[in-house]
């Protein structure tokens, strides 16, 4: 199988990359390095020279293409491949095709029968989810395949990663600069903590903090508004968890789901606290054992201090592959509505491992 990689040095790309290299991915495949920046550099693996990521010629050569280089790629090359008569399997990062009626969005733990229909019925675009719709269908899974979820809403608190590479350098950027701006007085413990919070608002406040990126202070705040304004005063971010939760259940009836996501100061894992309607009242130790054994990525982490601390945050799960989820409990609304909390690898489920998976998933019916 000829599999193009486009964006695989960027940091979804890389992401990919280190996984395929783990999980041994490349032994079965004959890869092609493209660029749309480096063209005829030595291509990554000795796999000879990277070739122009818009050269449609090139393209058709292929059986499928990976691509992580984002969506305005995505919309130019998409289109002129097909038009050009090409057949192959495109999957793909970016959001800009997910909703096309076309075109499958891969969580092959969460929805792997709706990936095996559309492959059986000819389907050719596979597209990776928004990563806080992933992450929440990965440690919530139980409760979605046994029916049970009636309504969801979803507070996020989104890592840094999720707007990019240079955001992620702001935000420690950021940090250095607060932390710059007391230092003396940090270092004196006598010093007053009203004075240091004095300083750093004033700094959060002024014109200095590095702000090119997120164009608003990140370290020392949150920021409560994440992509582009749609209607009824959701933002886009928001939007994708109704529409693509839905489309990637293939629900029948689509399940209300809505919330407001939030930036804050995470390196690279989004968590959510979740507000969930059942539909039923069940017991909780039904309800423990449908997340626990949904799938092996999504541990329950047992409602007590400790264990929540000590493995239900990003400093716990960054790099890893877990979606753990835990505070799980009956609410003081009724016996139907259900709180948990949920943080996974934006990088990982978020983005780069549902690809990784597609491609296997062709390798094995190939
Ligand atoms: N960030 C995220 O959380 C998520 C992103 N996505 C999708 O993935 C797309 C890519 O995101 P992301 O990986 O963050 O984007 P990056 O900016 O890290 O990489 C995108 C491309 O930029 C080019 N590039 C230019 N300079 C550099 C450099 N110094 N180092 C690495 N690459 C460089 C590379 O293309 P070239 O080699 O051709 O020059 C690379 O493929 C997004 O647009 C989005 O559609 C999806 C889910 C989550
Ligand atoms: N919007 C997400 C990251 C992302 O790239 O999402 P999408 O794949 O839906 O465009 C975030 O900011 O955390």
């Amino acid at each position: 199988m000829n599999v193009g990689f486009i964006g695989w040095r960027g940091m979804v790309g890389s992401v990919l990359m280190q996984r395929m290299q783990e999980e041994n991915d490349f032994a079965a495949i004959n890869p092609v390095f493209f660029s749309t920046s480096q063209v005829g550099q030595n291509a990554p693996f000795d796999a000879g020279k990277l070739l122009d990521a818009v050269a449609i010629d090139e393209l058709k050569k292929l059986d499928a293409v990976v691509t992580c280089q984002g969506g305005d790629y995505t919309k130019q090359v998409h289109p002129q491949l097909r038009a050009a008569g090409w057949t192959g399997i495109w999957i793909d990062a970016a959001s800009s095709l997910r909703m096309a009626d076309d075109a499958v969005i891969i969580l092959d733990p969460v929805n792997r029968e709706v990936i095996d229909a559309a492959l059986a019925a000819g389907k050719k675009d596979f597209i990776g989810g928004n990563c806080t719709v992933s992450l929440m269908l990965m440690a919530l899974g139980g409760l979605f395949r046994a029916g049970l979820v009636e309504w969801l809403s979803s507070m996020t608190y989104q890592a840094a990663s999720g707007a990019g590479a240079p955001n992620m350098r702001e935000l420690l950027t950021q940090m250095g600069h607060l932390h710059d701006s007391v230092a003396d007085q940090l270092a004196d413990p006598a010093s007053a903590i009203l004075d240091i919070d004095r300083k750093v608002t004033a700094e959060l406040r002024g014109n200095a903090i590095p702000t090119d990126n997120f164009g608003y202070p990140l370290a020392g705040s949150v920021l409560p508004w994440i992509d582009r304004e749609v209607e009824d005063g959701q933002s886009r971010e928001e939007w994708k968890g109704y529409a693509e939760t839905n489309k990637i259940l293939r629900s029948t009836t689509p399940i209300p789901i809505d919330g407001i996501c939030v930036r804050i100061g995470a390196m690279r894992c989004h968590s959510q606290a979740l507000t969930i309607k059942l539909n039923k009242d069940i017991p909780m130790a039904d309800i423990e054992d449908l997340l626990a054994n949904d799938n092996p990525w999504a541990e329950l982490v047992p409602n007590r201090k400790e264990e929540t601390l000590a493995r239900l945050t990003p400093a716990a799960v960054s790099g890893t592959l877990k979606t753990p989820v835990g505070r799980v409990r009956k609410m003081k609304m009724g016996p139907q509505y259900l709180s948990a909390f949920t943080c996974g690898d934006q990088l990982l489920w978020g983005a780069a491992e549902p690809l990784r998976r597609m491609l296997r998933i062709l390798r094995e019916q190939s």
